[in-house]
């Protein structure tokens, strides 16, 4: 496979159990995902012994600040060669322009930028909880405007809004889902979640797997299995 679709969230709390997966999966079974838990363990170095092994590697650390500082993270990101990097589209139209234009002198080394819409583990009580009156589907399409018009690569967004997103925004804008879960899976602390298939159905670009996979009795075979439900 090519252009591996699924995104393996590594979410462990130690790097031998992260690399004992790693080294029985190649860069084209899947692309990585390093996470707020691994990178605050682990750092930069981990980051650059899977971009060296030759993984794909989305840095979903989501910035969320003033858009200097954000502008400076996102440029730390792409020094480590880094393919996906992400912000929080609540940082607002400026914060995101301002970080695409730190990525412009990297050029076509430059990573993807893409910003986090509504959390996949929220629902639609939860953004009433943020004072939010909108749907989550609402919110999702809201923030997704914002993002395109800063110029941004696409966004995080679950897959129950990809179909109206890809209409809406093109089929360029990427979408890149959490909250995807085999059949039969836990659901764990996901709300929003949607079948590797179904995903795929409805035009979502990249799936972003983590327990289904991680702690499974066996991950390689769990990823092959849902690489092949997916061709
Ligand atoms: O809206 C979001 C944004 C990011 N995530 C991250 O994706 C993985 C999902 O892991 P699972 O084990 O498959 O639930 C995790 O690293 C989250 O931080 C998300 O779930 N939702």
């Amino acid at each position: 496979m090519n252009d591996p679709k699924v995104v393996v969230a590594l979410d462990f709390d130690n790097q031998a159990d992260a690399f004992a997966f790693v080294d029985k999966i190649q860069p084209s079974d899947c692309r990585l995902k390093v996470g707020k838990e691994m990178f605050t363990y682990f750092g930069p170095d981990f980051v650059k012994a899977l971009v060296d092994r030759g993984f794909d590697v989305f840095l979903d650390l989501k910035f969320h600040d003033i858009p200097n500082t954000v502008a400076k993270a996102v440029t730390a990101a792409a020094e480590l060669g880094v393919w996906m990097v992400n912000v929080h589209a609540s940082g607002g139209l400026a914060m995101m322009q301002k970080a695409k234009e730190a990525l412009a002198p990297y050029g076509d080394k430059a990573p993807l930028l893409i910003a986090v819409t509504v959390l996949t583990s929220m629902s639609e009580d939860d953004l009433i909880g943020l004072g939010i009156t909108k749907s989550p589907g609402e919110q999702v399409q809201h923030l997704a405007n914002l993002t395109k018009r800063a110029g941004l690569d696409g966004v995080v967004c679950s897959a129950q809004e990809a179909e109206t997103l890809k209409n809406n925004l093109g089929k360029d804008f990427k979408l890149i889902t959490p909250g995807i879960r085999p059949l039969g899976a836990s659901v764990d602390d996901q709300k929003r979640i949607m079948t590797p298939e179904q995903a795929i159905d409805v035009g979502v670009d990249y799936l972003v797997i983590g327990r289904p996979i991680t702690q499974a009795a066996e991950p390689q075979k769990v990823l092959q299995d849902i690489n092949l439900s997916i061709k």
